[in-house]
């Protein structure tokens, strides 16, 4: 099956260093959905991995973080698309979690549902803790500039990593290569 992983905030959506708190403030990056919706419908499984440490230190609920994947749904549906399995980590740093990246236990959950390998699956980030976890379970690290990116550029990326613009360029990879 053709499965792309996708790290959340700073590639499908706006990031803040305050946190994305609601659905208001959850506002998708230009391109975003339409890139997700294009993969849906060339036969990718678009599944998204995200830390959400937010939830832990009470910025708002699992309801409202549900309330936003429930958006991008219906936006990504409006296009025609859809989007796979959203797995994330509720967990604070310090919790010693087995799911919060760059521990890879998200993109082992996202595998063990469609019952694939990982072995160079495309893992999007922006974030190192994303790239790590790709090279942990041998997906391949891809690293957009959207987000926290460009700032992540400037840090030793595992070797390999791929580096695009952002989620659409990344999609016009895939769908036409
Ligand atoms: O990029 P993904 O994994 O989708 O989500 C990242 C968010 O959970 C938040 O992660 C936080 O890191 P800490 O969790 O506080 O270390 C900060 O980087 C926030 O700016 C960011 O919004
Ligand atoms: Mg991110
Ligand atoms: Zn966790």
């Amino acid at each position: 099956m053709k499965l792309l992983i996708l790290d959340r905030d700073g590639v499908i959506n706006h990031d803040s260093d305050a946190y994305i708190k609601s659905v208001e403030e959850w506002l998708p990056l230009p391109g975003s959905i339409e890139a997700i919706a294009q993969l849906s419908k060339a036969g990718w499984t678009v599944a998204v991995a995200t830390n959400q440490s937010g939830i832990a230190r009470g910025y708002y609920s699992i309801a409202v973080l549900e309330a936003m994947h429930e958006r991008l749904r219906e936006l990504v549906a409006e296009q025609g698309g859809e989007v796979g399995l959203i797995v994330y980590c509720p967990h604070g740093p310090d919790e010693g979690c087995d799911c919060r990246k760059p521990k890879p236990g998200m993109l082992k959950t996202i595998a063990a549902h469609y019952d694939v390998a990982l072995a160079g699956v495309w893992f999007v980030g922006d974030s190192l803790g994303d790239l790590e976890a790709a090279k942990a379970v041998d997906c391949q690290p891809v690293l957009v500039k959207t987000g926290k990116g460009e700032k992540t550029l400037g840090k030793t990326l595992p070797v390999g990593t791929l580096i695009f613009d952002d989620l659409a360029a990344i999609a016009a990879e895939l769908i036409h290569n």
